[in-house]
Formats: structure tokens, C-alpha cells, sequence
């Protein structure tokens, strides 16, 4: 048998040499969920010029403690006079303080008649005014290269008057499910057949990690049919995930087509679930073997997938995901395997606890429902109730 290979060894030969794809320019309305390919500096302060932060009253802070005459109304979106000496102006949040302004009073502590206010004597100078460039000073870097732009990010976008954006070509994943067995949802069972449940759980979990699915087939279990749609694949993408038909047996055809088309890289993990993970490679795709029980899947695509397209995509933050450190609530032991167990998070006074589905078989899907996370279990380890077990958050 095969040695079995560490998971960190297999991320690295995935990982070696991939780098970002090609940059395409688009607009910024159909660039949520991508991935910078250029470091923004900001052009414009933002905000734009001091403005109110509160509806009220507006006024020199030497002028306070007394009745002023309201000389001038300022609502947003309208250009402000200068402040007349010894009056104040009535403004609303967002408007821009007239020149001579420093301070604004919230309506609640005014008391109006006869186009005159009464201001108070305790405020402060400066109290309510955003100054010019507080969120965003001109000049200043904005967003980095390899951000993924979400909300915040195409929010300061939009605030610096940014329409168009270069980012990475999401990378184009063709994904083979493998197997006689496998029929589509929608058609009825005959015996000895299942559903498909591997590809529409990996095409949300891919599209999640910014791929584009560029084809999606099923192959049976027949090495001539199996060494054409890798060809075919390997053509059209960059990378190739397949599920099934990677372990040991005659009708597993996957691994031995991938070394007659390109080069097997590593094969047998000391992982659980997903033992017989294939990585190699046909022309400049990548390929990812996925064994085909669905846990198997699920666990690969967190595990191997997310870096991968992080890499292509020059994202960072996507290298890793991040760590947290959990009391489990169950006792387990493992062998040779670092066990990657699904757990729902409980997040307490006392700190986070790690609920581990009770059934934790590799062909249990219901383990993936609720999974916030995947415990981390190293190898030849016996872990008791409460002990504290390392967990990695599943975000993308
Ligand atoms: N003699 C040995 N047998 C097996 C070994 C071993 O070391 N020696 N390893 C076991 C482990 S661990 C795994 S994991 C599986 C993986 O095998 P394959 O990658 O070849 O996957 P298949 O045999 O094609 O399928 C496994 C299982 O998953 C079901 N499946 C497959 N595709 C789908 C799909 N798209 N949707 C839903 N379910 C799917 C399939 O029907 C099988 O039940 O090998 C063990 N065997
Ligand atoms: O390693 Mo396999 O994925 O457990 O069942």
C-alpha cells in the first residue's frame, strides 16, 4: 500500500507555481465577490467637506450661552453661505457647515422662536461636525491588491466615484462526477443507483470561492469515456475536479487515466475523511481528485479547493481559513488519519463549544448540515469530552 501522505504535503504540491490569472477591467456592479488585481489610492476626501452629523444648529463655539438670530438654512445636497458673525444657521445632517461654522447643537437642546435660537453654554467646540477626509483622506491607499471586494469594499469604491475596477479572471473549473451508479435528481431510482449529491453541493461550494464552472459532466465508470473528458477538460480549464473513482478498485478509473493524459502528484492521504485524494495535473490544469463519498467532497473542497482558487485568484485571505480553538464536547481517537470532524459551534460565556455530529462516516451528508466548522483531530491522538480541540471556520 501506498504511504500516506501529509495534508500539508499535499497542499503544497497543489499549490506550487499556481499563480493569479489574467486581469480583465469591469464594472464595479458586477464585481462583488472579486478579487482586486490592482491597489486602489483614494482620489477624493470623503467625506468631500465638513459636514453636520446631527439636525440642529450650526454657530461659531465663541457665540454660545445666548439668543442668535438663524440667518441661513442648510439642507444636504445644497451649497452653504458663509456664517454671518454673531448668528447661527439651521442645518441638517449631511449639510455642509458654512465657512465660519465649528460647532453644531442637536435640535433637542435648542429652543427656537422668531427665527432666533437659544443655544446652549456647555457644548464643545467641534462637537457633530465630520471633518473633511475622516473616513478617507485623498492621496491615501484605499484597498489592496487581492482584496475581495464585499460590501464595505464596493461601498468605498462607490464613495471615491470608482465605476470600473481590474480584477482576476475567475478561474474556470471543470467539475466530473464519476460513477455507474450516479443518476441526476429528477430521475428515478433503479436499483443500485443514487443521486447525484456531489455536484450541485461542490458547484455552490466552488462558486463561493469565485470559480466559473465551465463544464459540468458525468462520466461512467469506463477508462476510454473518463481519459476524453479529462482531455477535454484540460483544455477548456483550469482546473479539473473530479469525485469518485480514485480509490483501489477496477472500476476506478480517474488516477490511472490522469497518468496516461498528465502526471499524478500525490495520491493517498493521512487524512479523514478523504483518503484517496489524487492531485496532479494534465497540461496546465490542475486536478483535484475527490473521493466520491459526499463528506469526502466536502471536506477536499474546504481543505484543497478554497487555497486553491485563493492562489489563482491572488487572495490571501483565502491561503488558510481561520482558526479557532473550541472545548469539544465528545470524546474520540484516532490512527494513522488526522481526523477532520464537521461541528456545529456553540458560542458561550465560557467560551466556544464544538458539537460533533454524532454519525461521522464519510457517506453521511447530514454531518455537513450543520457543520460551522471542521475540528481538527491530529493523528495517533486520543481527545476526551472538554479538552480543547483546534477548529477551522468554515467562511469563504
Ligand atoms: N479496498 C479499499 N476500498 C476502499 C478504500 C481502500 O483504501 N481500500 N478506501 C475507501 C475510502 S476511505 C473512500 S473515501 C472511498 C473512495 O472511493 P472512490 O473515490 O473511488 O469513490 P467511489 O467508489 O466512486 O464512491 C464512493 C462512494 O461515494 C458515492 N458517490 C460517488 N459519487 C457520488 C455522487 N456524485 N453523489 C453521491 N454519492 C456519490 C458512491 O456511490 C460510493 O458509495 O473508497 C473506499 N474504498
Ligand atoms: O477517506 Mo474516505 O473519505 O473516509 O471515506
Amino acid at each position: 500500500m501506498a504511504e500516506l501522505q501529509s495534508v500539508e504535503r499535499a497542499l503544497e504540491a497543489l499549490l506550487k507555481d499556481v499563480k493569479a490569472g489574467d486581469v480583465e477591467r469591469i464594472d464595479c456592479e458586477a464585481a462583488a465577490g472579486r478579487v482586486l488585481a490592482e491597489s486602489v489610492t483614494a482620489r477624493l476626501d470623503v467625506p468631500p467637506a465638513d459636514n453636520s452629523a446631527m439636525d440642529g444648529y450650526a454657530l461659531r463655539h465663541a457665540d454660545a450661552g445666548q439668543w442668535l438670530p438663524v440667518s441661513q438654512r442648510i439642507a444636504a445636497g445644497h451649497a452653504p453661505e458663509p456664517l454671518a458673525p454673531g448668528t447661527c444657521v439651521r442645518i441638517f445632517t449631511g449639510g455642509e457647515m458654512p465657512p465660519g461654522a465649528d460647532t453644531v447643537v442637536m435640535q433637542e437642546r435648542v429652543e427656537a422662536q422668531n427665527a432666533q435660537a437659544h443655544i446652549p453654554s456647555d457644548i464643545t467646540l467641534g462637537d457633530n461636525v465630520r471633518r473633511r477626509g475622516r473616513d478617507v483622506g485623498a492621496g491615501t491607499p484605499l484597498l489592496e491588491a487581492g482584496t475581495r471586494l464585499e460590501a464595505a469594499a464596493l461601498g468605498h469604491l462607490a464613495g471615491q466615484g470608482i465605476t470600473r475596477v481590474d480584477v482576476y479572471r475567475r478561474p474556470r473549473v471543470a467539475l466530473l462526477s464519476t460513477g455507474d451508479e450516479i443518476i441526476e435528481p429528477g430521475q428515478s431510482l433503479a436499483p443500485g443507483q443514487i443521486h447525484n449529491s456531489n455536484r450541485p453541493m461542490l458547484s455552490r461550494l466552488l462558486e463561493r470561492f469565485g470559480a466559473e464552472l465551465v463544464m459540468r459532466e458525468h462520466v461512467p465508470d469506463d477508462f476510454a469515456t473518463t481519459q476524453r473528458l479529462l482531455r477535454e477538460a484540460a483544455e477548456r480549464a483550469d482546473v479539473i475536479v473530479t469525485t469518485g473513482g480514485v480509490s483501489v478498485g477496477e472500476e476506478d478509473h480517474v488516477k490511472h487515466a490522469l497518468e496516461s493524459l498528465g502526471q499524478l502528484d500525490l495520491w493517498q492521504l493521512a487524512m479523514r475523511p478523504g483518503k484517496p485524494l489524487a492531485l496532479g495535473r494534465i497540461g496546465q490544469a490542475r486536478l483535484v481528485g475527490l473521493p466520491g463519498n459526499p463528506v469526502s467532497c466536502f471536506v477536499g473542497a474546504w481543505v484543497y479547493l478554497r487555497p486553491l482558487m485563493g492562489a489563482l485568484l491572488g487572495c490571501p485571505h483565502m491561503a488558510a481559513l481561520p482558526r479557532l480553538w473550541a472545548r469539544a464536547d465528545f470524546t474520540t481517537h484516532t490512527q494513522a488519519r488526522r481526523h477532520y470532524m464537521r461541528v456545529g459551534l456553540e458560542f458561550t460565556a465560557e467560551g466556544i463549544v464544538a458539537h460533533a455530529f454524532a454519525d461521522q462516516n464519510s457517506a453521511v451528508l447530514s454531518s455537513c448540515l450543520e457543520a460551522d466548522a471542521l475540528a481538527v483531530v491530529p493523528e495517533h491522538t486520543t481527545l476526551h469530552e472538554g479538552e480543547r480541540v483546534e477548529c477551522l471556520w468554515l467562511t469563504d
